[in-house]
């Protein structure tokens, strides 16, 4: 990507959209198009083809997505399997069809079997049955996967894919009902805190293990990838290194300063055992993440601090 190349970050107001767009702009980018939903709804085909004719688009990140933790997957599988369908399929043909030099689609580990051996390797895809609470989810992105190889194949586009692992940072989602685990604990912290409350529930059995990458990291792995890689497999990202959840809410705790108890919900879904990404093809390509679970704790908790504490009083 040169610096006047233009660029369509999907999804800037998002987690990961507003990391690369912050990465880009940090890098002297000055050629970025965003859109927000309301203003370009990504599942209506026949908008999608008129802003790529308008536009005249060179690079795609794709991070449009429906997205959301296990229970709002869990509670909601059509509208993730059918937003992430209709969004992917218009964005990856209207680029073919506009010319757009590459592409790159944000997937998720949850494509990986459910029981896969661990750390999970790019190859691993399509070995085994996928987790229950986010099947419909983890197609559409297997989908989106397999779309992109088709089109590279049969078109010469150049599509990449990437994998990341759990992830956090500023403009989290800090919804109780629909967010991933890390965002609910800082707020749910947060708030017994504020409150004097005498426990924090967490959901599940707190055995379950994941991995958490800063969004800021992936975005740099993103805006380094579209750069440095033109495969058609899927690369990892991650930073290799996971966490029980009773052992993060721990650490979130700590961050925070609040002094009463955790109780586990067992009546709430633990989701996948374990989901630890192998990042040996992203080290071999040349990146690693740089900010450590500790350090990334205390910034998402003065990101929540000084951006989303006042507004959710409001609500
Ligand atoms: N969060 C995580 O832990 C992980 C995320 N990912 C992937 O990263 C990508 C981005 O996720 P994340 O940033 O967390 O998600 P967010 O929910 O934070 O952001 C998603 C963005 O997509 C936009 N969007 C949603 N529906 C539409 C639509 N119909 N038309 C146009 N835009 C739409 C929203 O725009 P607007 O704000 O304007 O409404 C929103 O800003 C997804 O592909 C996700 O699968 C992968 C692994 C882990
Ligand atoms: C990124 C990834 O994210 C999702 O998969 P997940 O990793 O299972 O997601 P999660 O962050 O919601 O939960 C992780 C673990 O944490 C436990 N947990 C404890 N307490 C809370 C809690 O308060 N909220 C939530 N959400 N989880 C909690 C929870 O029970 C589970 O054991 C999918 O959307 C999937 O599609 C996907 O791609």
């Amino acid at each position: 990507m040169k610096r006047i190349s233009k660029i369509f970050v999907a999804g800037h107001r998002g987690l990961v959209g507003s990391a690369i767009y912050r990465n880009l702009e940090k890098k002297g980018y000055n050629n970025i198009v965003t859109r927000t939903s309301s203003e370009l709804d990504l599942r209506d085909y026949n908008a999608v083809l008129d802003f790529f004719e308008q536009e005249n688009i060179e690079y795609v990140f794709l991070a449009a997505a429906k997205v959301g933790g296990i229970v709002a997957n869990n509670e909601y599988p059509a509208d993730f399997i059918r937003d992430n369908l209709m969004i992917q399929t218009n964005m990856i043909d209207a680029s073919y069809k506009y010319d757009v030099k590459k592409l790159l689609f944000l997937g998720s580990t949850c494509i990986y079997p459910k029981l896969a051996p661990q750390p999970m390797k790019e190859e691993y895809l399509l070995t085994g049955e996928l987790e229950p609470t986010n099947e419909p989810y983890a197609i559409a992105k297997i989908a989106g996967i397999k779309m992109c190889e088709s089109y590279n194949r049969q078109y010469g586009t150049k599509y990449i894919s990437v994998m990341p692992t759990n992830l956090y940072g500023p403009r989290d989602n800090f919804d109780l009902k629909t967010s991933h685990v890390l965002p609910a604990l800082i707020r749910k912290f947060h708030e017994a805190k504020e409150n004097n409350a005498p426990f924090v529930e967490v959901w599940g059995t707190g055995k379950p293990k994941r991995e958490f990458l800063y969004s800021d990291d992936l975005a740099d792995a993103c805006v380094y990838l579209m750069d440095h890689y033109e495969g058609n497999e899927i690369v990892n990202i991650g930073v290799g290194k996971d966490i029980e959840i009773g052992e993060l809410a721990r650490k979130v705790k700590t961050v925070v300063g609040y002094k009463g108890d955790i109780k586990f919900d067992s009546s709430k879904p633990d989701g996948t055992p374990r989901k630890l990404v192998d990042v040996a093809k992203l080290e071999s390509l040349g990146w690693t993440a740089s900010t450590s679970l500790e350090e990334g704790l205390k910034e998402a908790y003065h990101w929540f601090l000084d951006n989303e504490v006042e507004k959710l009083k409001t609500v």
